[in-house]
This record gives structure tokens, C-alpha cells and sequence, in this order.
């Protein structure tokens, strides 16, 4: 009997930064495989050769807000096509540190870029061939803290990058736009409280696998 491939599986993580989504991500990875399902973990920007190279200039110099928001979708349309796309049609579980919501959160609250151009943007890099509905995440687990406790979490942590220089008044706009990305799209986003303790934070994050991805 042939077994029947199952259908690939596309999750987000999304937060401020120092929100601790990245601790996180290997413990929802782990909850897949225990479960038999193979998982491609990624992120963004980056997860290709090409994507990675746009990384390092996006990170790390200065550029005007229309320059950051096209290298954002030129990363992702590499890796869309490159790395999420064959590994959604493999039926794998795809685990993205980042994607487009960070972008509306970043390019669009944090820096005030025009959402309707984020929008248009978003229409030609995700675009499915075919299908009328874009291609995202069907899931996104949203890391909300406030960002006086992620900057005193990242005191120390790294070294930061361009934006993790920014200040306070920055990480404000980014997590109103990560509530307003959330109260749009209320089915989407897995609402996680990032103030707890790293063990009631992965509790969190395993009780929604539970009940989106667990037994019926
Ligand atoms: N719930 C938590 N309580 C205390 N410290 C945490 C918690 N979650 C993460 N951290 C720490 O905060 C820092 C940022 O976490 P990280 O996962 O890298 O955040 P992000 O990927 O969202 O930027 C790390 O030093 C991490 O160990
Ligand atoms: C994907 C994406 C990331 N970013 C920013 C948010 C982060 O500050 C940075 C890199 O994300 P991230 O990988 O979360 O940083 P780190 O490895 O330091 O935790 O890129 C945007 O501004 N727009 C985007 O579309």
C-alpha cells in the first residue's frame, strides 16, 4: 500500500526583537519530528546562498526605506522559490523565523513605509501559479512582549544589529503593528505572552501544537 504524502506545513514566528522566538522554534521543530513528520527550519531574511548575501546589507548598512523594503522581497522571492515552496510541496513541516508579517511590522509600523505598497509587493512575490490565494504561513506564532523587557533581554545577549540598535520609540510602532497584523487576521496568529518564564513560554508554544496539529 502506498502511503499518502502529507500536506506541507507552513508556520511562522514572529516578535520584536529579543521576543524569544528563536529559543523557541527548536522545541515546536522537535514536537513535529516526534511525531513522524520531516521539518525544514529557516529563516528570514535569508535561507538561500542569495537570500543570506541580502541578509548581511539588510542587517547591517544604512539605506532608505523603499531600498530595505525591495531587498526584503527580493530575500524572499529566492527563498519562496528556492527553499518554502518545494519543501510545502515534499510535505514538510517549514519552520520560518520571520516572514512578510515581519515585514508589514518592520518596514511598514516601524519605519512608517506605505502599507499599500507592502501590499502590492507582496501580491507579485507571493503569488501562487494558478491558485488564487497567496502563498503564507497558515500559522504564526506571535512572541508579544513589551519592548522595555526584550531590550533588557538582549543587554548583553549579542552584539546588535541595525535594528536591533534601534530605540524604544521604534519597538513601540513594531509591536503595534504586529497587534494590528493579529486583530486582521485573528485565525492566523498564535497570540503567545513572551513575558513568562522560558519554561511557561514553551508550555505555551507545545499547548497550541496541541491544539492546532494534535490528535482530534
Ligand atoms: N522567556 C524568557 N525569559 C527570559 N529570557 C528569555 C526568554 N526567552 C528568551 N530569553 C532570552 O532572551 C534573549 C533573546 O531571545 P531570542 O530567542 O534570541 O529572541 P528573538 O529570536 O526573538 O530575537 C536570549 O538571550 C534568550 O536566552
Ligand atoms: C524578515 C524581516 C526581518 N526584519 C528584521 C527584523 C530583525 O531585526 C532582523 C533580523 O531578524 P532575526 O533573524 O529575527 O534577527 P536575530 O537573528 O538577530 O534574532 O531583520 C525586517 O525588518 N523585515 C523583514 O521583513
Amino acid at each position: 500500500m502506498t502511503q499518502r504524502t502529507p500536506s506541507g506545513l507552513f508556520i511562522s514566528f514572529e516578535g520584536i526583537d529579543g521576543a524569544g522566538k528563536s529559543t523557541h522554534i527548536a522545541a515546536v521543530a522537535d514536537w513535529f519530528r516526534a511525531r513522524g513528520r520531516r521539518v525544514t527550519l529557516t529563516r528570514e531574511p535569508g535561507g538561500t546562498p542569495l537570500a543570506e548575501k541580502l541578509r548581511e546589507l539588510l542587517l547591517h548598512d544604512a539605506m532608505d526605506p523603499l531600498s530595505e523594503a525591495l531587498l526584503m522581497f527580493a530575500a524572499r522571492r529566492d527563498h519562496v522559490l528556492q527553499v518554502i515552496q518545494p519543501a510545502l510541496a515534499r510535505g514538510e513541516v517549514l519552520l520560518c523565523d520571520r516572514f512578510t508579517d515581519a515585514t508589514f511590522a518592520y518596514q511598514g509600523y516601524g519605519r512608517g513605509f506605505d502599507l499599500q505598497v507592502l501590499g502590492q509587493l507582496e501580491q507579485w512575490v507571493q503569488q501562487q501559479p494558478g491558485q488564487d490565494r497567496l502563498l503564507e504561513p497558515e500559522r504564526c506564532f506571535w512572541f508579544d512582549l513589551p519592548p522595555a523587557i526584550a531590550a533588557a533581554r538582549l543587554v548583553g545577549a549579542r552584539q546588535p544589529d541595525k535594528f536591533e540598535a534601534e530605540a524604544e520609540p521604534f519597538f513601540q510602532r513594531v509591536a503595534s503593528g504586529y497587534a494590528a497584523r493579529a486583530a486582521q487576521s485573528p485565525q492566523r496568529f498564535a497570540r503567545i505572552d513572551a513575558s513568562q518564564s522560558l519554561e511557561q513560554v514553551r508550555e505555551q508554544v507545545l499547548r497550541h501544537c496541541e491544539q492546532f496539529w494534535g490528535p482530534a
